[in-house]
């Protein structure tokens, strides 16, 4: 009779408070499936987190390693950019990245998402700056229904109430709702109804962006498959893309989220956008199946 499961180790960590179970799948232990990544993401029979992020083998040449995302309702997700400085933090501390960000040359060091390569770099303060790819505003490849060429504003009537809103790729599908005050944003009303709407095939997760200036904006999201959280990486590289797109903001911005705050560039539209922001390890721990 086989004896009981060997605990599953993982690492708790977070990223401007979007926080995270990392999974070590490198020695071949199987993927999380959905009934599990729920058990673990809940904050009163389990762990407790936003995302489960699996580290796994490399994909492209020269990678340090690739990481996969869970939402806390099981989903999966093609990018997660608070997950990705997690990842790198991890990757650091772990050793791995030492030996390859020795031989890039510019510090940097690379790992896979679903979602493509990305070249990672550790910051003097703790923190990490990724290279998030292009920003996709095609509506076939967010992907969105019912549309056939990019609009600077969608607008969709729900049951009577009239949303207008951005929509981005950053791998992962985002609306961005530009609004007056992010504090008295109709975040719970407005999210689900956009999410489940036939714009969004695939739900979205949905912003609400708030400018400050130029070079500031606040924002809060409510992200698919968790609901609204303290920070959203890719969701700040969403609304900072539409937000430039629009003309109403300078191409090196400081986002401002609930859980903390990141920076994102986009030197210009051919150019692949940038986000830097702090990565933290809470705790290391054993999950008893
Ligand atoms: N909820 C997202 C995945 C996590 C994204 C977010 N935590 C980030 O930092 O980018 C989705 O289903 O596409």
């Amino acid at each position: 009779m086989a004896g009981p499961a060997a605990p599953l180790r993982f690492s708790k960590m977070h990223g401007a408070g979007n926080d995270f179970v990392v999974l070590d799948l490198r020695g071949g232990a199987p993927e999380p499936d959905a009934e599990l990544c729920r058990a673990l993401a809940d904050r009163h029979f389990g762990v407790g987190c936003d995302q489960i992020l699996t580290v796994e083998d490399p994909l492209s040449e020269g990678a340090v390693a690739s990481y996969r995302i869970w939402n806390a309702d099981g989903s999966g997700s093609q990018q997660c950019g608070n997950g990705a400085r997690c990842i790198a933090a991890w990757l650091v501390r772990d050793g791995a990245a030492a030996r390859a960000s020795a031989s890039a040359g510019d510090g940097s060091f690379a790992v896979d998402s679903p979602a493509g390569r990305h070249a990672v770099w550790a910051l003097g303060d703790g923190g990490y700056r990724i290279d998030m790819g292009r920003p996709d505003f095609e509506p076939a490849r967010i992907p969105m229904r019912g549309y056939t060429s990019y609009q600077d504003q969608y607008v969709v009537d729900i049951h009577d109430t009239v949303i207008g809103f951005g929509a981005v790729s950053m791998g992962n599908p985002h609306a961005v709702i530009e609004v007056d005050d992010v504090d008295a944003a109709p975040l719970d009303s407005i999210a689900p109804l956009l999410q489940s709407s036939n714009a969004f095939p695939e739900s979205a997760n949905v912003g609400f962006a708030q400018v400050i200036a130029r070079d500031r904006i606040r924002l809060r999201v409510y992200e698919r498959g968790v609901g609204e959280t303290l920070a959203c990486g890719s969701g700040a590289c969403a609304a900072v893309a539409v937000l430039i797109r629009r003309g109403l903001i300078d191409r090196d911005v400081a986002v401002r989220l609930p859980g903390g705050e990141l920076r994102i560039a986009w030197p210009d539209d051919a150019a692949t956008l940038s986000m830097a922001g702090p990565a933290a390890f809470v705790f290391e721990g054993e999950w008893n199946r």
